[in-house]
C-alpha cells in the first residue's frame, strides 16, 4: 500500500508531467495566488504564530509575510525576462551559430521548512519553485503546530493542490518522503538534519540546496559609533527571542569596549522591550522545553552581566549577555539559537579574523566599523555565506543578493532571481544551420598541423568586435566556406594560403593577435 508521502510525490509527479506548471500565465496566476492567500489569510497565519512563537501579528508581517509578498511581486514582474533565453558570448567558431541558455523546470522539488520563520522559510522556496514552473511539495515543520496546520488546511485553497501538495508530519514522514524521488531537494534546519538529508538524496543522485545555521561572528572595531552598533545588534539578536539563522550569535571586541557595550546593550533592551521583557508584546518565546533546557544549560559556566531570568513554564529567557565569555565554554560549543549574547575579547581585527577562521564558516558575518580599511580586511581575509557591515539581519531582504551558506552552513542560495536559477535547470542550447561545412574541416580527420592551426584560431580567439566587427567576421566565414567548399581536395595548400592572407588583413584590422 502507498504511503500518505508517496501518493503526494506521485500526485504531484502526475501534474507536473500533464505540462501545466509550465506556461508563464500558470506560473504568474499561482504566484498571485499565493500572494491573495498572504493577504486574505493575514490573521490566521498572525493567529497561528503568536501561539507557536509568541510573535506579534506587526512582527510575523515585518520578518515574515512582507518578504514574501515583495519576492512575489518581482517574481511576477520578472518572470518573462527570467524564462526567456539567454544569449552567450560566442567564439569564433560558433560565431554564426545561435548560442543560448534556456531556464527549464527541473521537475519535483521537496521543501522541508523549519520552525523559526516558519512562512519565511517554506513560502519563500515554494515561490521560486512555482516561478520556475515545477512541482513542489511543501513539508513545514511539525515543531510549528499551529502554523503547519493553518500551511495544510488553507493553502490548497489558493493554490494548485496536485502540484504543491502540503504533507505535515513529523521525522518518520521526512523520511519517508526523502525515501521518494524528487528532482531536487531544498531542505532549511540544523546542520546534523542536512547531512541526512544529503544522504537521502544521494541515493537518487538529487541535487539539494542546504539552507543551515551556525555561528555568526559580530565583530565591534572599537572606533564605531558604540551606541548605534549596540542598537543593531541588540534588535538583530533578540528578534524572534535569538531563534534567527543570521542572529549575531557572539560579540568579539577589545576589553576596553566592553562595558561601553554592555552598558549600550542594557539601554536598547530597556527601549525595545521594557524593564519586564517578559509582558512585552514584541518580545518572543522559546519555541519548546526541549531547546529552553538547551539554552539554559548554556549559560552554566559564563558570567551573565544583563538579564538571565528564566521561566520554564512559559518558555521564556530574557534577553542575556555573557561577558568575558572563554573560547571553551559552553554557550561557544554550537549554534545558540536562543536570546544569549557573550562577549569574547580580542586584542584587535586580527585576532578577530584569526577566531573566525579557527570555526566553521558561518551563514552571517557581521563588522561594524567605521573604518572602510577595516571592513574590507574583515571580507578579504575570512569566508562565511554573506557579509554585512554595521548592521544586522537586512541583507536577507535584500531580493538582489544571494541568500545561502557556504561549507558548514550550507549550499546553494535563493532569494530574487538566485531561486529561480536554483529550481531550474540552465541548459546550454546551440543551434547550427546545415550550411558552411567548408569551416568544420578544421576539425575532421585527417588531422593535420594545418587544420590544427586553424582551429587554435577559432577557437582561442574571441574577439570583442561590436557589431560591425561581428558581421565582418561572419562575412568572411562565409567566404572562407565558401572557397573551402569549392577548391577542396587537391587545392588545400592553395586554399589554406590565400585564406590565411585574407585572415590576416582582417586581424591586422581589428588589432587581433595573430
Ligand atoms: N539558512 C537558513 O535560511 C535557515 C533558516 C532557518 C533556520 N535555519 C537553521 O535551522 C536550525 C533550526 O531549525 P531546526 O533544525 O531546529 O528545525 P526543525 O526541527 O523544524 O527541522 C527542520 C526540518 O527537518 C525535519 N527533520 C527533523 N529531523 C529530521 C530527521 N532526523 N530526518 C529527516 N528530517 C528531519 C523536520 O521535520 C523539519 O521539517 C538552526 O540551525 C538554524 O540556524 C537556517
Ligand atoms: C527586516 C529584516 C528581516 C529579517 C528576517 C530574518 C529571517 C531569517 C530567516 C532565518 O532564520
Amino acid at each position: 500500500r502507498m504511503s500518505r508521502e508517496q501518493k503526494a510525490v506521485e500526485c504531484a509527479r502526475k501534474a507536473f508531467l500533464t505540462g501545466r506548471s509550465k506556461p508563464l500565465e500558470h506560473r504568474i496566476r499561482q504566484l498571485k495566488n499565493l500572494q491573495r492567500f498572504l493577504l486574505e489569510r493575514e490573521k490566521e497565519i498572525a493567529e497561528a504564530i503568536k501561539k507557536d512563537l509568541n510573535k506579534s501579528e506587526a512582527g510575523t508581517q515585518l520578518y515574515e509575510t512582507l518578504g514574501l509578498e515583495g519576492e512575489i511581486v518581482l517574481a511576477v514582474k520578472k518572470l518573462a525576462e527570467w524564462v526567456a533565453p539567454r544569449p552567450v558570448e560566442k567564439n569564433l567558431l560558433t560565431i554564426s551559430d545561435t548560442v543560448y541558455i534556456q531556464p527549464e523546470p527541473l521537475g519535483v522539488v521537496l521543501i522541508i521548512g523549519a520552525w523559526n520563520y516558519p512562512w519565511a522559510v517554506t513560502i519563500q522556496p515554494l515561490i521560486g519553485a512555482i516561478a520556475a514552473g515545477n512541482a513542489a511539495v511543501v513539508k513545514p515543520s511539525e515543531v510549528c503546530v499551529h502554523t503547519a496546520k493553518v500551511m495544510e488546511d488553507l493553502l490548497p485553497a489558493y493554490i494548485d493542490k496536485e502540484l504543491y501538495p502540503v504533507v505535515t508530519g513529523g521525522v518518520s514522514e521526512t523520511q519517508e518522503l526523502l525515501r521518494q524521488r524528487f528532482d531536487h531537494v531544498f531542505y532549511t534546519g540544523n546542520s546534523m538534519v542536512g547531512k541526512l538529508v544529503m544522504e537521502a538524496a544521494a541515493k537518487h543522485l538529487t541535487p539539494i540546496t542546504l539552507e543551515l545555521g551556525g555561528k555568526s561572528p559580530c565583530y565591534i572595531d572599537k572606533n564605531c559609533d558604540i551606541p548605534i552598533a549596540c542598537r543593531r545588534v541588540t534588535w538583530g539578536k533578540y528578534s524572534n527571542c535569538g531563534q534567527t539563522c543570521i542572529a549575531p550569535d557572539y560579540i568579539l571586541c577589545e576589553p576596553s569596549i566592553q562595558d561601553r557595550v554592555l552598558e549600550e546593550i542594557k539601554k536598547s533592551i530597556k527601549a525595545f522591550y521594557t524593564e519586564d521583557p517578559k509582558t512585552c508584546p514584541d518580545y518572543g518565546r522559546i519555541i519548546n522545553q526541549r531547546h529552553f533546557k538547551r539554552i539554559m544549560a548554556m549559560t552554566e559556566d559564563s558570567t551573565i552581566a544583563i538579564g538571565g531570568d528564566s521561566d520554564e513554564s512559559t518558555c521564556y529567557i530574557a534577553p542575556t549577555v555573557l561577558k568575558d565569555v572563554q573560547v571553551n565554554s559552553k554557550v561557544m560549543q554550537e549554534e545558540i539559537f536562543g536570546p544569549l549574547l557573550p562577549i569574547l575579547t580580542v586584542s584587535g581585527v586580527d585576532e578577530a579574523i584569526n577566531f573566525i577562521n579557527k570555526g566553521e564558516k558561518p551563514l552571517a558575518l557581521y563588522i561594524f566599523s567605521p573604518d572602510d580599511k577595516v571592513i574590507k580586511k574583515v571580507i578579504a581575509e575570512t569566508s562565511s555565506g554573506g557579509v554585512l557591515a554595521n548592521d544586522c539581519l537586512v541583507h536577507y531582504s535584500v531580493s538582489a543578493l544571494p541568500f545561502g551558506g557556504v561549507g558548514n552552513s550550507g549550499m546553494g542560495s535563493y532569494h530574487g532571481k538566485f531561486s529561480f536559477d536554483n529550481l531550474s535547470h540552465l541548459r546550454g542550447c546551440l543551434i547550427k544551420q546545415l550550411k558552411m561545412e567548408g569551416v568544420n574541416d578544421m576539425r575532421y580527420p585527417p588531422h593535420t598541423a594545418k587544420k590544427l592551426f586553424w582551429a587554435r584560431f577559432f577557437i582561442l580567439k574571441n574577439p570583442d568586435l561590436g557589431w560591425l566587427g561581428r558581421m565582418t567576421l561572419l562575412a568572411i566565414i562565409a567566404v572562407v566556406a565558401a572557397v573551402v567548399l569549392q577548391v577542396r581536395g587537391k587545392e588545400e595548400t592553395f586554399l589554406i594560403s590565400t585564406v590565411r592572407k585574407r585572415l590576416q588583413w582582417r586581424c591586422i584590422l581589428f588589432e587581433v593577435e595573430l
